[in-house]
């Protein structure tokens, strides 16, 4: 018998439980200084949902290779099998040490597309800029340098260099283009994890106050923020970087052929996918988890790029069984 089709109206609100369940599990676990056991949490608890939907889903983008990860690791297949053959890309906790030591931003992330559709990128870290809807394709590129990448944002917006606001990593490696944004009066970002998070911020910039995204960081993170702007609309180019033979091979193995192709949004997730993510601390997109006594409420963010329907989903999770209040 053939498989079902992708039906990504159904299947979303089964997604959107899934990235819930993960950020309840690591509730406990924010500010603790345990990073480990808050994403073992977080891992458990998706893999665990994720298990109980209708899919026959290969895990593409996952918690590394099988003899890494014991659990979503690249390859596993997960859900119970009767339903169609999806591909799935998933960071269980994406800021394990924004949660560990309550900075904002921390988020449980999933996507899911039709067999074949997301990029299978090893894990390596990729080369990415990213800017919101409303350019032209190309408005900025990777060729160009991050002044010229802030010229190009700032005429294409019709605003001045001083008006642009670009996110980065702030890591020793991106110390120069941090500096060489600097020399055009753009603003700098920095944020300390979570790129993931700050590529999204590109798709809201009302609300965030980013307009570009750049540097590097892992190249599954880049697959997950593919599918996100995806559904949001903005446009992302990354390229894997690879710093010795061991990362080629990883990659060669992963089915890439050519180590210096620049991926685009549409190259990295090539079909129609669905998106959720689910606030753990408080961020610009998404309000993090609220403790109370007898409840934990989170909000998640679903969406489909077929229609580029964004869902809202606040969720009073009882803690335990609670009498009925009086
Ligand atoms: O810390 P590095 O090596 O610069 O890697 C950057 C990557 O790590 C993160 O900041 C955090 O990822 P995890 O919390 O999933 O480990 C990503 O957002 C980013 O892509
Ligand atoms: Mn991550």
């Amino acid at each position: 018998m053939s498989k079902p089709d992708f039906n990504d109206r159904l299947l979303s609100l089964g997604l959107a439980r899934v990235s819930e369940a993960a950020a309840l599990a690591s509730a406990r676990l924010i500010g603790r200084g345990d990073e480990k056991a808050a994403d073992q949490a977080a891992v458990n608890a998706m893999r665990d949902q994720l298990n109980m939907l209708d899919i026959a889903g290969t895990v593409v983008i996952g918690e590394g290779e099988r003899d890494e990860a014991p659990m979503l690791y690249i390859g596993e297949e997960v859900g119970t099998g009767n339903g169609p053959a999806v591909d799935i890309a998933l960071d269980p906790l994406e800021g394990t040490t924004l949660t560990a030591k309550d900075m904002p931003n921390a988020l449980t992330v999933i996507a899911m597309g039709p067999r074949g559709s997301l990029l299978h990128a090893p894990d390596v870290y990729m080369d990415k800029l990213a800017v919101g809807p409303g350019y032209r394709q190309g408005v900025v590129t990777l060729d160009m340098s991050p002044s010229e990448r802030v010229s190009a944002l700032a005429a294409a917006r019709g605003v001045s260099t001083e008006d642009i606001t670009v996110c980065v990593l702030e890591r020793p490696r991106h110390e120069e283009m941090i500096a060489e944004i600097r020399t055009t009066g753009a603003a700098v970002r920095l944020i300390t994890d979570g790129d993931v998070a700050g590529i999204i911020h590109c798709a809201e910039p009302e609300r965030t106050g980013i307009d570009m995204y750049m540097g590097s960081g892992g190249a599954p993170e880049g697959v997950l923020a593919a599918a996100a702007l995806k559904c949001m609309g903005g446009q992302l180019y990354g390229k894997l970087l690879f710093r010795n033979d061991d990362e080629k091979s990883r990659a060669e193995k992963a089915g890439i052929t050519n180590l210096n192709r620049v991926y685009t949004r549409d190259d990295m997730v090539t079909r129609d996918v669905i998106f959720a993510a689910t606030g753990v601390t408080d961020g610009s997109i998404l309000p993090g988890i609220k403790r109370e006594v007898t409840h934990l409420t989170t909000e998640t963010i679903l969406m489909r790029s077929k229609t580029g329907s964004v869902r809202r989903m606040i969720y009073r999770n009882p803690v335990k069984h609670s009498p009925t209040p009086q």
